[in-house]
Formats: C-alpha cells, structure tokens, sequence
C-alpha cells in the first residue's frame, strides 16, 4: 500500500490521522513543518500527501500551506497533495487547485471521505507510475534494439512490430530461410532487408528477385542462368540469380504466385544444394540463404493445390509475420512522421513538412487497406497539395480526413490545384497509384502516363473511368 504524508503541526492531529490511515492499511509518515514534510517528499517513496495550511498557532491566512504545496508541486508535480482547510470560500478553493492541489477536504474531517479521497488518489499514482515504468522499459529495450542492430530505416512504436524485429534480428544470423507473411505493403522487403543486414552475410550479395513476374518459360534461366543458344533469343552467356547471390542472400519476393513448374526448380535447388545453368551440364554449388516473402496464405495455397507443401517446409523455416497498420495504430504517426521527413530530405529545398493535429486524428482512424505503401502515397500526395507547413486532413484525400473537414470548426479545404477524384470512397490501389503519379508530375499527364508506363490517351481512358479529374494546373 502507498505511503502517505502527513504534514500538520499539532501532534493530535497527526495522531488521528496516523492512526485512520494505518487502520487502512497505509504506511504513514509524519511531519510537524514545512521543511520536515520538503525532507520527506525528497527523501521517501510518498503515494499521496494530506497536509495542513497552517503551521503556527498565530496563522490562519493559509499562505504557509500554499507556499509548501508549491515546493512540493516544484519537486514533484505528480504527488498528489490533498489539503485540510478550513477555507469555504470558492476562490480559496480555486486558488488551491490551480497550485496543483489535487483535492481538499475541510477541517474537521470526515474519516471516510479523507481515506476514500486520498486512497484513490495514491492508487492512480501507483498505477501511472508502473506505467511510466513499463513506457520506459519498452522505449529502453526499443533503443537497445535499434542500438545493436541495423533496422534499415524501419520505424515503429507498437509491441506487435517489437516482437517481429526482435526476432528478425536474433534469426538473422543463423544461416536458416526465414518465409516472411503479411498483407501487400506492411514492410515485407524492409524486413527482409533487415535480416540481411545483420546476418553473416550482411557484406555479400542481396538479390532481389519478384517470384511472381517470372514467366514460366524463363523461371530456370531466370534462377539458374543459360548458356549462350541454350533458347531461342538467348544469344550470351546469362548468370542466374542463384549465381549472382553466390556467398549471399537471395530474397524471392512474393513466392506465393510462383508457377508450379518454378516451385519444383526451385525445390531442387533447395534440396541439394545444386543447380545448373540451362543448356549445360556442369553442376554449380548454391552457397545461397534464401528469405522470401508472400502476402498468400500459403497453408490455403497447400490445400488448394497451388503451392507445394514439401517447399513451403524448405523456405519456412523461420516465418516471420507482419500485422496490418491498422492492427498496430500506434505505428502510423511515427511512420508517418519518418516519411515526411524522408520526403523533405529528398525535396529540393528540404522543406520540413508536419501533421496537424487533425491529420494525425485522420491518419488513425484510417483503415489503411494498402498499410504503409499507401500512407506513403497518401503522405506524398499531400506533401504536395498542402497550403501551408501543415498537412490538413484534407490533403490526405482521406475518407475520415475529408468527413473530418467538413466538419463544424474544421478549416476549409484547400483550393490549390490537386488530382481530385469524384468517388472518394475505398480508393483503389490503381486509383492510388495514379493520382500519385499526376501530382508528381504536376498535373501533366503525358508525364505521369510516361511514369506509369501508359500512352496518354491509355491514362486519359483510365482517369475516366476511376473518375478522376484534373482540378487546376499546379504551380
Ligand atoms: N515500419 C516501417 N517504417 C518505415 N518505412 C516502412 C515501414 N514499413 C514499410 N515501409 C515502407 O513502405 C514501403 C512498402 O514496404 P515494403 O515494400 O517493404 O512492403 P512489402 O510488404 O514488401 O510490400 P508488397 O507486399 O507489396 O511487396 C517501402 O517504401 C518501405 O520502405
């Protein structure tokens, strides 16, 4: 139980009030004048203070009390002080609350109401003291982590992510394949990279391959190079990505779409340790770790018959999984923060760019379909909209954010020229991904159809049909 401070100079008073809080099982410190109570608020672990506003039998004004709450709040603004007073009048009342009396209580008491006051009062102390405790220990074993390891540039704030990355960096050295799963755009790759970075390996080749893409027909020659003439168009000599990443780490993204016919070459590989580049008979050692990544549910595929379940036992190893934004809320501000500035950074003049309040607000109420890829999007967007230094709800182009705009009190939406859509609910990732391209390209469309790798009319036809429109040309 918390230990209260009694601070009263007549030795009666202490006495009852040591013995009510004893019987209720406090510990009980005592202390008859100001500088005996500063002793103890200095010197000793207090849950709450009950202290009396006069310290001399002359003074009845109240000023000795108020001066020692105030030492007591200049030292410790979160002890609890309740005062005794004989005041009734509500200005005194004021007076003693905006010094930072938590509470008063007239002389004399009512036991129960006192114990009641200040035992409540000493239990959410005790509680947001374990709180700061535990804030502190996770923001110290954050740090530790961040100290020790490489994390990429990867940014979070929840215990959810903490458990991900603290696991990726104690499998990262051991030379097992890590499988990691998660939605489209959770940070899948950034992950990935991390395990490289603080692997044995971290000096040596990374190779990126996008599983998915690989045609059928190319998957071998892809993966374990070919020979000149070894098919049709194959004219020089081709190293494979195994071969590239030899010493290395080979990181297949989105495996979960590979063709069956790339699973089974892949398997071989895994299998034996060996592969051979198309068109020749020479045997060539794999020394490759192998992460790679899906956003599949890969025991579905399995059960499905798509993906094979004796490879899925060769790249899972270790899984790694990453939760959704929108399950880990905590997250968004502080990715969101590291992004703008990542964006200043990159900007010609290095503009420093900030979330308003109701920005923030938006952000996390936000749903986040496409996670941290669309915040991105969204992120850049408004760093480019934006009227002044802050970004606003409505420069997210958000659902809530623009609700939230609209809302009474809320300032107006901003009148600079922006890719505006017409439908602004669920957007798409394609409606995404175009109006990021129209705003980076200033509103010109050639420029953002070249960027998209569509013919003008191609994006025209597009914009059309998602409804979106050029609102004014930006400067
Ligand atoms: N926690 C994070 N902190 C900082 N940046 C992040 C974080 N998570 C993701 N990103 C950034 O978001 C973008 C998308 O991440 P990444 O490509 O790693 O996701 P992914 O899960 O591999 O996506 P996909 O499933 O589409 O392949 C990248 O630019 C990445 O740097």
């Amino acid at each position: 139980m918390p230990k209260i401070l009694v601070i009263d100079d007549q030795p009666a008073v202490c006495v009852a009030l040591t013995t009510l809080f004893e019987l209720h099982g406090h510990e009980v410190r005592v202390a008859a004048t100001p500088d005996e109570a500063m002793a103890a608020v200095l010197g000793d672990e207090l849950g709450a203070v009950v202290q009396d506003m006069n310290f001399r039998q002359s003074a009845t004004s109240g000023e000795e009390g108020m001066e020692l709450l105030r030492r007591i709040k200049a030292v410790d603004p979160e002890l609890p002080v309740v005062a005794m007073t004989a005041f009734t009048s509500i200005a005194g009342a004021v007076e003693l609350i905006k010094a930072g009396a938590s509470d008063y209580v007239p002389k004399p008491w009512d036991d129960q109401k006192l114990v009641a006051t200040v035992g409540n009062l000493a239990r959410l102390r005790a509680l947001e003291q374990e709180n700061a405790r535990l804030l502190a220990q996770r923001g110290r074993a954050r740090h530790r982590l961040a100290e020790r390891h490489d994390l990429a540039g990867l940014v979070y704030a929840s215990d959810a992510m903490h458990e991900v990355v603290s696991l990726a960096v104690k499998v990262a050295p051991a030379d097992v394949p890590v499988l990691i799963t998660g939605p489209n755009g959770t940070g899948k790759e950034l992950l990935a990279t991390i395990v490289q970075a603080n692997s044995r390996r971290r000096d040596r080749p990374f190779v990126k391959v996008n599983a998915g893409a690989l045609p059928d027909e190319l998957v071998e020659a892809e993966l374990f190079g070919a020979e000149p003439g070894a098919f049709t168009g194959a004219t020089r000599l081709r190293a494979g990505r195994f071969e590239e990443a030899d010493g290395g780490t080979l990181f297949l993204d989105e495996i979960g779409t590979l063709s069956l016919n790339g699973q089974k070459k892949l398997l071989r590989v895994l299998q034996t340790g060996e592969y051979q580049r198309l068109g020749s008979s020479v045997t060539r050692k794999a020394d490759v770790r192998v992460l790679s990544a899906t956003n599949r549910d890969l025991p579905r595929a399995i059960a499905e018959g798509s993906f094979r379940e004796d490879l899925y036992f060769r790249l899972n190893v270790i899984e790694l999984t990453i939760p959704a934004l929108r399950d880990r809320p905590e997250d968004i501000v502080s990715i969101a923060s590291h992004l703008l500035d990542r964006l200043a950074a990159r900007a010609a003049g290095g503009e420093r760019v900030t979330l308003g309040p109701r920005a923030r607000h938006a952000l996390v109420e936000h749903d986040w379909p496409g996670n941290v890829r669309e915040l991105e999007n969204r992120l850049t967007r408004a760093a480019l909209v934006r009227k002044g230094e802050t970004i606003e709800p409505h420069d997210l182009g958000l659902d809530a954010a623009a609700r939230a705009s609209h809302a009474p009190g809320a300032a107006p939406a901003a009148h600079g020229a922006h890719a505006a859509s017409s439908a602004p609910s669920a957007p798409s990732a394609e409606r995404l991904e175009i109006e990021r391209a129209l705003v980076e390209a200033r509103g010109v469309v050639a420029k953002a159809a070249a960027s998209l790798g569509l013919s003008r009319q191609g994006l025209y036809r597009r914009m059309d049909r998602l409804g979106i429109h050029i609102e004014r040309k930006l400067k």
